[in-house]
């Protein structure tokens, strides 16, 4: 029975079918085509430039779906199965695993953030003496330091506590803020009373942290800070602390916990992320060299303390072994404001193309909440031959740079399946602080070959697609509970300048020679993943033809002319608007979703489509051209204040929509104003006489109606005060932008 039991595989990747989804995806797609077919046979007869434009962006719309349904079709769910993995491997076997967190800001990432993250990842349950967790702040933050070091002693009383009572949420902040774990009938009362004493110690943690934050730290007071007392966030040598060494080699005591500040000059590249990245991988390899790691952004917490378990039964299963490179688990958020008013929690998106995408070569890389195997990331394909200490030493050298120590590692880790935890903490410090420092990396293969990929404000998918294109296959898992929760955007500015930061990341790997496209051609990216690859990619893409069909309403009303086909070619259109609306609305149905998520989905999506992504678009043409270098932005933190909510948020005004000075607020208030001015003239009678019965018709009409209703929070904007105000400097610009575009058109 035993032996039945271990030859049953650990996970198992099981393909379903969204009937429902296929068909009216099809028929979607069946009356796209039409609608161009219709534009097509009426050229013949009456062709005008708007029509012409509107076909063009209506092609477009055409690629678009089919990528879309391409990415949906053949949907799949990984289920794993802990208890079979142990049927294989004892404790005792278990691999080693390296944790990285990256911070960057302590201003835009709150220092209590990470150290709740930082909590989370040292109670995971797995030994204890078989994790490293490492911090990587780019920040160089004193405030940040001190944070982990006071972290790690309430540490000491934190995970003993999670581990006896196996407490579900490891995050100190979320576990506090769920008051029904206390008032539970089950609980006991020396576990109340324990939970108690531990809220009490951490209210402590968190004075102590916020009193620090209000002035400067004294440097001269500590010695451990004394390091930092000359640095400035971009000029500074590499810091790196052991703030706690497991030196007993306990399973029970704490995992090591590493502080690194990589080495920063001025004016010399450090590739933001990915290049924090890098360092983490390189100084862990020379301190712990785990086979694996899972690293994840300082604001996504554990929610499923066996998630490590759950994604070895990927990871070491002999099939998983041989073909899975790396596993990622769904960002999901746990500040989610109440119907997604800023369209950010991604909730239907993840549901049915992250199923779909699970479903063909495996999920992209999302930078976080994901587990990799270490020789992967030092550039192995899936068919690699390489056997232990195989690998020429000068090649090593070309590939790894010049410390012989880490080369050792690099060789151990690529050939060797030597599971046993390596301890060299504080060993190594010499060396490590050499391989973090900014100059390590030139002349080797790092950000290029090996690591995190250099190159794009979205390095995460641009080192999952290298990965991919090596044959590797990924894989999505979802265990109950989910595994990790972090915070979505709380505010419209934030949303913007991460959707524009995405969008320019994606779009600079679109034409780079990274492109999914070569990537297919050349390499072993399946045609399908690809597919799902150009979906993601050609959101910049989509925001032209998203302008020009928002603007051909407002042309259209204001010459009076038509861009919306006629007879049956206008049913097909119509037609297409009411199921595509209701099939949306089916999927936010059937994912629990409200109607209110649903439209306020829908709006977002045009405003991101016609804002964000214009500039994200601009920018890489800007890069292309050489004009410019895009850069990463980080996005601002919310600071929890657990007890109320389930994370901490409960601001009555969360959830309006708030402007700022950014520019990105421009292409969107001109178009609304564009359908202003269109609405006006039309009812004050003021239109041209039509040319030959080619007239703007109800349906133009409606165009316009409707994207004044998209466009509904900014016309509150343009009367809003303070924060909830379009500025007026961008008023104006787009004022100067629509009353030069109605000129154009009227010549007038
Ligand atoms: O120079 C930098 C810039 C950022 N970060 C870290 O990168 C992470 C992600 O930054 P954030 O501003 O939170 O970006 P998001 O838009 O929320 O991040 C998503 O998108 C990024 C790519 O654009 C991915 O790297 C992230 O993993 C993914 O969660 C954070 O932990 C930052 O501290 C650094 O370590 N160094
Ligand atoms: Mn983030």
């Amino acid at each position: 029975m035993a032996n039945l039991h271990s030859s049953l595989p650990s996970y198992e990747r099981l393909p379903f079918k969204f009937h429902f989804q296929r068909v009216m995806d099809t028929v979607i797609l069946i009356l796209l085509l039409l609608l161009l077919g219709y534009r097509l046979i009426s050229f013949t007869n009456s062709y005008t430039f708007a029509c012409f434009l509107a076909f063009l962006c209506e092609t477009w719309f055409t690629i678009t779906w089919l990528l879309t349904v391409s990415t949906k079709w053949t949907p799949a769910l990984i289920k794993t199965y802990p208890e079979r993995l142990f049927q294989r491997v004892s404790e005792s076997e278990l691999p080693p695993v390296d944790l990285f967190v990256t911070t960057a800001d302590h201003e835009l990432e709150p220092p209590i953030i990470t150290v709740n993250t930082v909590l989370s990842l040292l109670a995971l349950d797995y030994p204890a003496h078989k994790l490293a967790c490492y911090v990587s702040d780019d920040g160089c933050s004193p405030l940040t330091f001190y944070a982990l070091v006071e972290a790690s002693k309430f540490a000491k009383l934190w995970v003993p506590f999670c581990k006896k009572y196996n407490v579900q949420t490891r995050a100190p902040y979320r576990c506090f803020s769920d008051k029904d774990i206390v008032n539970s009938e089950d609980s006991s009362p020396e576990f109340k009373q324990e939970w108690l004493q531990m809220k009490g110690e951490y209210e402590k943690l968190s004075h102590k942290i916020a009193a620090v934050s209000r002035k400067p730290i004294p440097f001269e007071l500590d010695r451990e800070f004394a390091v930092f007392s000359d640095t400035e966030r971009r000029n500074h040598s590499t810091i790196i602390k052991v703030i706690w060494e497991n030196k007993e080699n306990g399973s029970d005591e704490l995992p090591h916990l590493i502080y690194i500040s990589r080495e920063k000059r001025p004016k010399q590249p450090h590739h933001y992320k990915a290049g924090a990245m890098n360092v983490l991988t390189r100084v862990s390899g020379l301190m712990t060299n785990a086979p694996f790691t899972l690293n994840v952004d300082c604001d996504m917490s554990v929610n499923n303390p066996k998630i490590v378990l759950h994604a070895l039964c990927v990871l070491l299963d002999p099939k998983g072994e041989k073909e899975v490179a790396f596993v990622q688990c769904p960002q999901q958020f746990c500040n989610g404001l109440k119907d997604d008013p800023f369209g950010n929690q991604m909730v239907v998106l993840f549901t049915y193309l992250g199923a779909g995408i699970a479903g063909i070569q495996g999920p992209f890389y999302s930078g976080t909440n994901c587990l990799h195997r270490r020789k992967v990331i030092y550039g192995l394909s899936s068919d690699h031959d390489i056997k232990h200490g195989k690998l020429p030493e000068k090649e090593l050298l070309q590939t790894f740079g010049s410390s012989i120590e880490f080369n050792e590692s690099a060789a151990e880790a690529l050939g060797g399946k030597s599971y046993s935890p390596n301890n060299n903490i504080s060993k190594s410090l010499e060396a490590a602080s050499k391989v973090a420092g900014y100059g390590y990396e030139s002349g080797t293969a790092w950000g290029k070959q090996v690591g995190w990929k250099y190159g794009s404000t979205a390095e995460d998918t641009l080192t999952g697609l290298k990965i991919h294109t090596k044959g590797w296959k990924s894989e999505m898992i979802t265990p109950e509970p989910i595994a990790f929760t972090g915070s979505a955007p709380m505010d419209v500015p934030s949303s913007m300048s991460q959707q524009k930061r995405w969008t320019t990341g994606l779009l600079e790997i679109f034409f780079s020679k990274s492109s999914p496209i070569f990537a297919t051609l050349f390499g072993k990216l399946q045609f399908r993943q690809c597919l799902a690859y150009v979906w993601i990619m050609n959101w910049g893409l989509r925001s032209v033809p998203e302008i020009c069909y928002a603007v051909l309403p407002a042309y259209c009303i204001i010459t009076n002319s038509n861009f919306l086909p006629k007879d049956i070619g206008l049913c097909v259109a119509a037609t297409l608007f009411v199921i595509y609306n209701i099939y949306t609305l089916t999927e936010y149905y059937l994912t629990g979703m409200s109607i209110r998520a649903w439209w306020n989905n829908q709006r977002m999506t045009r405003i991101f489509a016609m804002n964000p992504w214009i500039f994200g678009f601009l920018r890489v043409m800007l890069k292309l051209l050489k004009l410019s270098e895009t850069v990463f932005e980080v996005t601002r933190k919310e600071q929890p204040s657990y007890g109320d909510g389930d994370c901490g948020q409960a601001d009555s005004d969360a959830g309006r929509f708030t402007f700022d000075e950014s520019h990105v607020f421009v292409p969107g208030t001109t178009i609304l104003l564009l359908q202003l001015i269109a609405l006006v003239i039309k009812f004050l009678g003021l239109q041209p006489p039509p040319q030959s019965g080619n007239e703007a018709g109800i349906g133009v009409l409606f165009c316009s109606i409707y994207l004044v209703v998209c466009y509904w929070p900014f016309l509150k904007g343009l009367f809003g005060k303070g924060k909830y105000g379009i500025p007026i400097s961008t008023v104006s610009k787009s004022a100067a932008l629509a009353f030069l575009f109605v000129h154009l058109c009227t010549g007038k």
